[in-house]
């Protein structure tokens, strides 16, 4: 259910485009209404929203906010009707697009921002005709768009600061990267170099050089990873050796002009070339699904994006600085109530966490438990800065149970009990739940440690004083089932004061 107050975005046009930015609004707890005029567009957009669902919470280690609602409108203006972000995404016409920027700002708010999807289309374009032209801008995405943060924005005369800073705000606040353009151009940035490496690769196939195949292994084996990371022109700064891009230019300037590419010309897209690109692509990928693939390119996406999340690098940054300010379990132990287990994690698993099974690893469960416990441990005052001065704790034993399957996409959250600390030990039990559902249980006894001697140390008092009082609130709690079981054995019995 979305969160009282949510923010509203309009789609128009729900395919491939309009489904993926559905998805990532309704995923950051927007509530999304969509209008298309095709019958079939609801099934299709639930299917990219269930995908995006397994996929995308999955990109960051905290929850994202509680899901927005999704609603279908037959009628355009009740779609666009007080939506703060309009996002038109209906196919490459500008008759179309003009046709729908019409009855938009006919129903519209002033202050709603129209962005449009187009791949091509400049914003005076799109504005030709237009009541308030200011109010169209290109937000063009890139396919998936819930996975891709990248979106182009080109803007108009009229868009004004205001505006272009709300579009700011917004696209960061759905986790998006807004790339402003200095100016309008044709294709933007990203298609224009797109279209030169796919004229290329056209080329070669027409050529008869390589098929569909080999050029795909030319890009996944190779430059594809660099691109991915670091792009053309930090690439290249590496390639020119200690004297950088100065010596690149000067030792490979030369070749663009011999010239080894095709330039501008364009292969006629005859009834022969386009059979022998589509049967070499099925011969390269057609016994997969296209939904199949899909799912493919979106674990991958999400593998390659939370490595990079981890390096704290690239798109991985930008990962990083969302999750900052989506933020997690509360930072202080004066903000919960001691008179329950604390809450020490809430968050999706990644689609990368799932193993053959089809279920999440087990590895990642000591991972999600890892993480509840330095949450534990920086709520009593063993965070950063206190392990920067030289003491922490370092985990001695730790017993894992495996209650219930949970699948990637599920969200999960993690309590946490501590059952000892006593002297530099400590002892602690962490559950994990999938909605009400006992899922994991996780058992750790720790040790306190100075990091220069690493030795086991006494906790200083402030430490102690702060366990003091988890441990005593706690105490009142009943026992949680299993602790203190062993593998294959339940807990021993705890005698009843009562009996
Ligand atoms: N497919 C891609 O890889 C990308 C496409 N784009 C751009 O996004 C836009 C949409 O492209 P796709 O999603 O690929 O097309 P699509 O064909 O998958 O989706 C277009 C949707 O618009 C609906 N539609 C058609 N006329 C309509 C109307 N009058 N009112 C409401 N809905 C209507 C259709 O029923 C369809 O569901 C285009 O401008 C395209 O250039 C941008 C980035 C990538
Ligand atoms: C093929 N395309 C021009 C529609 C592609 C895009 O616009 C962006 C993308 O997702 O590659």
């Amino acid at each position: 259910m979305a969160a009282s107050g949510a923010r509203t975005a309009a789609i128009i046009g729900g395919g491939v485009i309009g489904g993926g930015w559905a998805a990532r609004f309704a995923l950051m707890g927007w509530n999304v209404r969509i209008h298309d005029t095709d019958r079939d567009a609801e099934r299709r957009i639930n299917e990219v929203i269930d995908r995006a669902r397994a996929a995308m919470p999955g990109l960051w280690d905290v929850a994202l906010p509680d899901e927005g609602r999704i609603s279908f409108h037959d009628d355009l203006a009740e779609a666009v009707e007080g939506a703060e972000w309009i996002q038109e995404s209906v196919p490459e016409r500008l008759d179309l697009k003009h046709e729908i920027y019409a009855a938009i700002q006919g129903a519209c708010t002033e202050a709603a921002i129209i962005g449009s999807s187009t791949s091509g289309f400049r914003p005076s374009e799109l504005a030709e005709g237009a009541t308030r032209p200011g109010q169209i801008v290109v937000a063009h995405p890139f396919n998936p768009v819930y996975l891709i943060p990248l979106v182009e924005v080109v803007t108009g005369p009229g868009t004004g600061t205001a505006r272009i800073d709300r579009i700011r705000s917004t696209l960061r606040d759905i986790g998006a990267h807004p790339l402003f353009l200095r100016r309008e151009i044709d294709a933007h940035i990203a298609d224009r170099l797109l279209e030169a490496v796919w004229r290329e690769a056209l080329w070669l196939v027409s050529d008869g050089v390589a098929d569909t195949a080999e050029i795909d292994d030319a890009i996944r084996y190779g430059f594809g990873l660099r691109w991915a990371q670091m792009g053309l022109f930090e690439t290249y700064r590496i390639a020119g050796g200690e004297a950088g891009m100065r010596q690149f230019l000067t030792q490979f300037g030369p070749a663009l002009k011999w010239p080894w590419s095709k330039l501008t010309d364009v292969p006629e897209l005859t009834d022969e070339l386009v059979e022998t690109i589509a049967s070499q692509s099925d011969a390269q990928s057609g016994r997969r699904s296209i939904a199949e693939l899909e799912r493919i390119r979106d674990a991958n996406l999400v593998a390659i994006l939370r490595g990079l999340k981890a390096r704290d690098w690239g798109a991985g940054r930008l990962l990083n600085a969302a999750e900052r300010r989506i933020g997690g379990a509360p930072r202080s132990l004066d903000a919960l109530s001691l008179t329950s287990p604390l809450p020490t994690g809430a968050r999706a698993v990644p689609l990368d966490w799932s193993d053959q099974n089809g279920h999440m690893t087990e590895h990642r469960y000591l991972q999600a438990f890892g993480d509840a416990t330095d949450r534990f441990l920086a709520l009593v005052g063993c965070d950063d800065d206190y392990i920067a001065c030289g003491h922490s704790y370092f985990t001695a034993e730790t017993h894992i149970r495996h209650l219930a399957e949970v699948r990637a996409g599920a969200r999960i959250e993690i309590d946490t009990r501590l059952l000892l600390a006593e002297g530099r030990r400590l002892r602690i039990f962490h559950r994990m739940w999938e909605d009400s559902r006992l899922v994991a249980t996780g058992e750790h006894m720790l040790v306190h440690v100075d990091l220069e001697s690493r030795r086991a140390v006494m906790p200083p008092p402030e430490l102690q004083d702060k366990l003091a009082r988890v441990a005593k609130a706690h105490a009142h709690l009943p026992e949680p089932e299993g602790a203190g079981a062993a593998v294959g054995r339940p807990p021993e019995r705890q005698p009843d004061p009562q009996e």
